[in-house]
């Protein structure tokens, strides 16, 4: 079935277009396009196109906890959230450390068929840090893994490290690194500074990641490999970044939403919805990230996606599971930390949520350019929305978003995979 977007702006530039799509492409670009029988139109005066969102960083907890987030649950959020295609980190349980389980994923995914759901493979078998996951077998399997990570746990002992990222290369793969040297964030719950202190607060030092940042990319030079940084959250880590990237080695970074936004005068509740890893910095650091997300130190926005039910959340602080919501509130946390103060405009934005995530964990049919006889994986934005977040609206099974309750700007309207609806003003459209 062929559909018509009427009077989209792409990348929120110029006269407003219409846009044909079908075959699983876009068609035709073009002023007064006519529908022809058949033809869904959908009105779009006044929105923003852009292609399809990616997020190299999502926790669907199936298999393992579908009381929490499942395939198709997650695959929901991420539609609603604009996402065509989305990485499913490997801390499942089991853990996604052989072809069985990511094979599963992939195929979950494309049988939900609202977002392609890549799976992750695990860099060490079990997350255990001890020995490599069979990297190969998964590359080579239907899901087709291109991207590992031990994420939730660091690959921290160096000689692992550096053999996965020799490994990688000639798998021609990624190497996705939780940064945290675990011995400096025993007991850790929240960032260490003033705020943990006086809270009585354990504290998780910026060291602790930017340690492993710096490591990680000297080890990623020596092996002629690429390594990617997950949710970068201080400010050294982007002096870090400027510095490996001016040496030419091969790094990339993410950050969160939440990270841009969000910083530890939060925790002065104790309500663990604001507990994550690696957590909430200072005002200061969310500063950096953004001037670093606007200049391209860091790459992209990834959610860091984290269910966890009511259990795992309301109790104790220092109990508490570490982790929020992101899918569905990613792109208008975005708008309110970098288009609305200006750091970014929607061509940036089409850049750090699908181009370069697509770009760096090399998906050929994402990222592309808005033009005649691409694929037709795209967003449609309704950039002067506002809405104010409600945990139980969300398409998520967990509830745990740190946003709740927040008024914040601009809304996924539309978003289309290959051609075909997946989500339309709030709702999913199941195969
Ligand atoms: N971010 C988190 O706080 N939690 C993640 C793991 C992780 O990303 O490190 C999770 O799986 O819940
Ligand atoms: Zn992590
Ligand atoms: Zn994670």
């Amino acid at each position: 079935m062929q559909v018509l977007l009427k009077g989209v702006r792409p990348y929120g530039e110029g006269d407003p277009v219409d846009v044909l799509l079908g075959e699983g492409q876009i068609l035709e670009i073009g002023a007064g396009l006519a529908a022809t029988e058949g033809v869904e139109v959908i009105d779009g005066a006044g929105q923003v196109l852009l292609p399809g969102f990616v997020d190299m960083h999502t926790h669907l907890r199936e298999p393992g906890r579908e009381d929490t987030e499942t395939i198709a649950t997650g695959s929901a959020a991420a539609a609603l959230g604009g996402y065509t295609a989305v990485f499913a980190m490997a801390n499942t349980d089991p853990v996604a450390d052989n072809a069985v389980v990511t094979d599963h994923v992939w195929r979950r995914g494309q049988e939900v068929g609202l977002v392609d759901v890549h799976p992750v493979g695990a860099v060490t078998a079990g997350l255990g840090g001890k020995q490599l996951a069979e990297m190969g077998a998964m590359a080579n399997g239907v899901g087709a893994v291109r991207m590992f990570s031990d994420d939730g746990k660091c690959v921290d002992d160096p000689l692992l490290m550096r053999r996965a990222l020799e490994y990688s290369r000639g798998l021609g793969v990624l190497i996705a690194q939780h940064a945290e040297e675990p011995r400096l964030t025993v007991g850790a719950v929240a960032h260490e500074g003033p705020n943990a202190a006086r809270l009585g607060l354990a504290g998780w030092p910026r060291v602790a990641e930017e340690s492993i940042v710096v490591r990680d990319a000297l080890l990623a030079r020596d092996a002629g490999a690429r390594v990617h940084v997950c949710h970068a959250s201080t400010a050294g880590t982007v002096e870090l970044l400027k510095w490996a990237k001016a040496q030419g080695i091969s790094i990339t970074a993410e950050v969160t939403p939440h990270h841009l936004l969000l910083d530890d005068s939060r925790l002065e509740t104790y309500d663990a919805v604001n507990k994550v890893n690696p957590p909430l910095r200072e005002a200061s650091d969310a500063q950096a990230l953004r001037a670093a997300l606007a200049d391209g130190t860091v790459d992209c926005v990834a959610t860091d996606h984290a269910p966890h039910a009511e259990q795992d959340k309301c109790c104790e602080f220092s109990v508490a599971r570490p982790g929020m919501l992101g899918l569905e509130t990613a792109l208008s946390v975005i708008a309110e930390t970098m288009v609305g103060p200006g750091l970014l405009d929607w061509r940036g934005v089409a850049r750090v949520m699908s181009e370069r995530p697509a770009e760096i964990v090399g998906l050929p049919d994402q990222g592309r350019p808005i033009a005649v006889g691409e694929p037709a994986n795209l967003v449609l934005v309704d950039a002067d929305a506002r809405w104010t977040v409600q945990a139980k609206e969300l398409a998520s099974i967990a509830d745990n978003t740190p946003y709740a309750g927040l008024e914040l700007p601009a809304k996924v309207a539309t978003t289309i995979l290959r051609g075909r609806v997946t989500a339309h003003e709030g709702k999913v459209r199941a195969l």
